[in-house]
Parts: C-alpha cells; sequence; structure tokens
C-alpha cells in the first residue's frame, strides 16, 4: 500500500482562506497587515520565493512592501532601512530573505529587526521564547510542519522523532515544537554515526539537509510520518526533496511531497504570523 500523501497546496489554500478572512476583519476597523521583504542579490530561487510571499500578502488583502538591493550593497544601507521599518506604525511584520551575500553579518541583520515585527521568528528574543515553550513567533517552515502533522492528524505524544539537519530555520526549531507536543525528539547531521540506524527508528522522521533524494525507502520505518522539507534541482533542473519519493512512498505511512508539500505552507505560516503580529498591535 503506498503511503497517504499531505497535500500542501490544497492545506495552503485552506488556511489562507480562513487568514483572509480574518485580515478582512482587522481591514474593517481600519488595520490592514503589512508585510516588508527585504531582498539583497540575484538568487534567482531567493527572488521566487520573494515574488509568492508578496503574492500570497495580496491574495490574503494584506499589503506588502518590497525592497531589492543588488548584492554588493553597503550593510548600512539595509541596516538604515530595518530602522525605518522597525519605526514605521503602519508595518506589522519585517522579513530579510535568507541567504544573504557573504559581506553581511547575518546575524547582526537578523537581530536589528524588532521582536514585536520579526515574523521569521529568527531574532533571538523570539528563538528564545520558543525555547521556554513560549513561542512567540515560530519559524515559518517547522510551524507549517506543525499545521501539515495537524491536518493528517498524526500522534505525537510519546511519539519517536528524527530530525536530520540542524539548521537555525528548521532542524532546532522544529525539535523544540516537537519536543513541546511530548515527542521524543533526536537531531542527526552530517556528523551523525549510522544515519539509517536512527531514522528506521522514528515514527515522524523530518528531512532537512537540503541533499538530494538521501532518504531512501530502505531508511524508513514501515507506516512512519515522512516530512520531506529539503528543496533541490536535479541535474536536468527537476525541483525534488531529501527524500527519494518513489521509494519512500512505498514504506512510508503518510509523506509529503516536493514541490507541493512543506514549501507553500512556508508562506501560509508566514501570512499567519504577519497577520497575528497585526493582531497585536490592537491590543
Ligand atoms: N527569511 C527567510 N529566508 C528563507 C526561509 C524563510 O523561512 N525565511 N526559508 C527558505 C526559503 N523559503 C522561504 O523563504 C521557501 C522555500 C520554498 C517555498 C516553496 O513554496 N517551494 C515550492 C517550490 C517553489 C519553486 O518552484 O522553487 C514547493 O516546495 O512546492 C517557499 C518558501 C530559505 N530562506
Amino acid at each position: 500500500m503506498t503511503a497517504k500523501i499531505i497535500d500542501g497546496n490544497a492545506l495552503s489554500t485552506e488556511v489562507r482562506g480562513q487568514l483572509a478572512e480574518r485580515a478582512a476583519a482587522l481591514t474593517s476597523v481600519g488595520i490592514t497587515p503589512c508585510l516588508a521583504v527585504i531582498l539583497v542579490g540575484e538568487d534567482p530561487a531567493s527572488a521566487v520565493y520573494v515574488r509568492n510571499k508578496v503574492a500570497a500578502c495580496e491574495k490574503a488583502g494584506m499589503i506588502s512592501l518590497r525592497d531589492v538591493y543588488a548584492a554588493d550593497v553597503e550593510p548600512a544601507l539595509v541596516f538604515a532601512r530595518i530602522a525605518e521599518l522597525n519605526a514605521d506604525p503602519s508595518v506589522h511584520g519585517i522579513l530579510v530573505q535568507l541567504p544573504l551575500p557573504k559581506h553581511f553579518d547575518s546575524e547582526a541583520i537578523l537581530e536589528s529587526i524588532s521582536p514585536e515585527k520579526d515574523v521569521d521568528g529568527f531574532h533571538a528574543e523570539n528563538v528564545g521564547a520558543l525555547m521556554q515553550g513560549n513561542p512567540r513567533f515560530i519559524p515559518c517552515t517547522p510551524y507549517g510542519v506543525m499545521k501539515m502533522l495537524e491536518s493528517a492528524k498524526v500522534p505525537l505524544k510519546g511519539a519517536e522523532v528524527v530530525i536530520v539537519g540542524r539548521s537555525n530555520i528548521v532542524g532546532k526549531p522544529m525539535a523544540m515544537l516537537l519536543l513541546a507536543q511530548s515527542c521524543t525528539v533526536t537531531i542527526c547531521h552530517s556528523q551523525s554515526r549510522d544515519l539509517a540506524f536512527h531514522t528506521r527508528r522514528a515514527d515522524i522522521l523530518v528531512a532537512a539537509v537540503g541533499r538530494a533524494k538521501m532518504i531512501t525507502g530502505d531508511m524508513i520505518k514501515p507506516g512512519a510520518t515522512v516530512i520531506d522539507v529539503g528543496i533541490n534541482r536535479t541535474a536536468e533542473g527537476k525541483l525534488c526533496g531529501d527524500v527519494d519519493f518513489e521509494t519512500a512512498k512505498e514504506v512510508a505511512g503518510v509523506i509529503t511531497p516536493v514541490p507541493g508539500g512543506v514549501g507553500p505552507m512556508t508562506i501560509t505560516m508566514l501570512l499567519a504570523n504577519t497577520l497575528e503580529a497585526a493582531e497585536r498591535s490592537l491590543k
């Protein structure tokens, strides 16, 4: 039997519809949620993600501002723009698209965003709040994964979770969110010995390494839930995940595809965080 597929596009459409209703309610009392997006450089994938974020905002009845800088821009200019956006009460959310060019201190840029407008949840204050089990803004990709697990009614309490990848954007916050739901969490990484030993124990396997098709069917426990966060391009230019979907779907019980899985949910949860920031500004 092949696995049940969690359709990230369909779930996104449903959640974005609900967010649009909340955005309209807020607009009716004089506050239209507004997201400012900063893009530095010409990375084609980043340009696509930013375009999709802006389009999604507009479709949900939110305002979006987009600032695009050349790859060799002086960081001081970007810091100055962030300070301006921090001080603007009509802007509720600010994000800087990652990765930034090498001459940028990415951490300093992320720390310069006001924690109240940090809709990516990357500011140290928001990371700390998540660690303490009191999240204020949840990073969008792990937030989207939690929504997908909820929609597929995957049991979390006591589940063995293995996360492959330890990034600040996905692996670490994902671990905190699942730990908060009483999962037993293992984080694997490039130095982990015998990766398959760990992955085969997982009731829920989250792949977030950035290596095309590295998780194959033989590394998966029969019936497991497999969440693929990877976005890679094959030599032929085709999009694929970190999981070898063809072999994995024959073993897993539930699986997310790439494209059309976690990616669209990342943008959906960005809208959710922006709306949340705007709603908090009323209080
Ligand atoms: N400031 C941030 N930078 C980055 C983040 C982030 O959450 N905040 N995450 C990733 C990229 N990302 C969002 O920015 C992102 C990646 C992929 C998708 C997506 O919808 N993917 C589609 C395929 C799109 C395509 O054709 O390439 C899919 O999987 O179906 C959305 C957002 C790094 N940077």
